[in-house]
């Protein structure tokens, strides 16, 4: 296992930047999500670090070995793409052992490290089945069973469950952290789903227009998120964040700040002494929470109130934000105190 050094990155494709020179460094044995809008240039990021791009500045290094140049298949990386390419022809046993086939190892050694991947997959009692006769989480199994088989330096995720549907996104969120752990491998796992990013990863890279806006534990992030991007997009539903009009907001004085924000838990029914009182337009109950979307003086207002709640639209909310939760920013986004 390795860690990975980027510094300086820089790629554009023709005239168009889309990395600009972006420094990371991913420990040891370390499980880093890299999260961002559509764009951002996230793909781009990992097929730089497996070498399927080539950077026009910077270097790469995979346990200190400057691999910028190298070729992919130099880096010692296994990478696992969104749409799982396996062969439809060849028994998923086959599809595992294809790479090391490919290579010529020796029969005994293959049966013996795929075995191991299935156990570890569990697909112990799949491996004589086609994909097609596969669900697509067993499918995206196999795919990382591939990876695992190569005993590679570190693993590169290209968002692989955004094939899955949401109860099998969930399953395969804890097998990637459950295999994380099991292997202690150092793993890259590119998203655009900030619940994937929240929970899977003990490093989360938010990431906005080719640049890194915030790195660090997830919960670092969401509670003191250094900039009004991180803000809006670590946490769902998004923090809510308001201009502030002649030094105060609807949630607090700005003290200075030129936005003012408070997530949607941060806010608190209280009867007695409001400091706010919108009116609801909208109710979500999703059992245990019921999100209610507020409105006053045409600031839109998202409040997470308990399920017992019983709310509807028309009522009006008496709210306190929570005074330790507010959340300052200057006018270019960034965090304040
Ligand atoms: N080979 C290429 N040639 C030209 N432009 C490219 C190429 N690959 C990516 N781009 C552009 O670079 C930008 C970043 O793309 P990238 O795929 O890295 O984003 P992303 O964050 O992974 O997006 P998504 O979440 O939609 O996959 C986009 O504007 C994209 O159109």
């Amino acid at each position: 296992m390795a860690d990975i050094r980027l510094e300086g990155l820089r790629k554009a494709f023709g005239a168009t930047p889309v990395i600009h020179g972006l420094d990371l460094s991913v420990a040891d044995g370390a499980l880093c999500v890299v999260v961002g809008p559509s764009g951002c240039g996230k793909s781009t990021l990992l097929r730089l670090i497996a070498g399927l791009e080539t950077p026009d500045a910077g270097r790469i290094l995979i346990g200190g070995r400057d691999v910028t140049r190298s070729a992919p298949g130099d880096r010692n990386i296994a990478m696992v793409f969104q749409n799982y390419a396996l062969f439809p022809h060849l028994t998923v046993a086959r599809n595992i052992a294809f790479g090391m086939e490919v290579r010529g190892a020796p029969r005994a050694e293959i049966d013996r490290r795929v075995r191991e991947a299935a156990a570890i997959l569990q697909l112990d009692r799949l491996l004589d089945r086609k994909p097609r006769q596969l669900s697509g989480g067993q499918r995206q199994r196999v795919a990382m069973g591939r990876a695992i088989v190569r005993d590679p330096a570190a693993f590169l995720f290209d968002e692989p469950l955004s094939n899955l549907d949401a109860q099998l996104r969930g399953e395969m969120r804890a097998e990637i952290k459950r295999l994380h752990l099991a292997l202690g491998a150092t793993a890259v796992h590119v998203t655009h789903d900030q619940v994937e990013a929240m929970t899977m990863g003990d490093m989360l890279v938010v990431m906005n227009r080719g640049r890194i806006e915030q790195v660090g534990p997830p919960m670092a992030l969401y509670e003191r998120p250094a900039t009004t991007f991180v803000a809006r997009f670590i946490g769902a539903p998004p923090m809510n964040l308001t201009p502030a009009r002649e030094d105060s907001t609807p949630f607090g004085p700005a003290s200075g700040a030129a936005m003012v924000g408070v997530r949607p838990e941060d806010l608190q029914l209280c009867p007695e002494n409001p400091r706010l009182r919108p009116i609801v337009r909208l109710v979500e109950p999703l059992g245990p929470d019921t999100f209610a979307h507020a409105e006053i003086d045409g600031v839109a207002i998202t409040v997470r109130l308990p399920g017992s709640e019983r709310i509807a639209v028309g009522d009006v909310l008496p709210l306190r934000p929570h005074p330790e939760r507010l959340h300052r920013f200057d006018a270019d986004g960034a965090r304040l105190g």
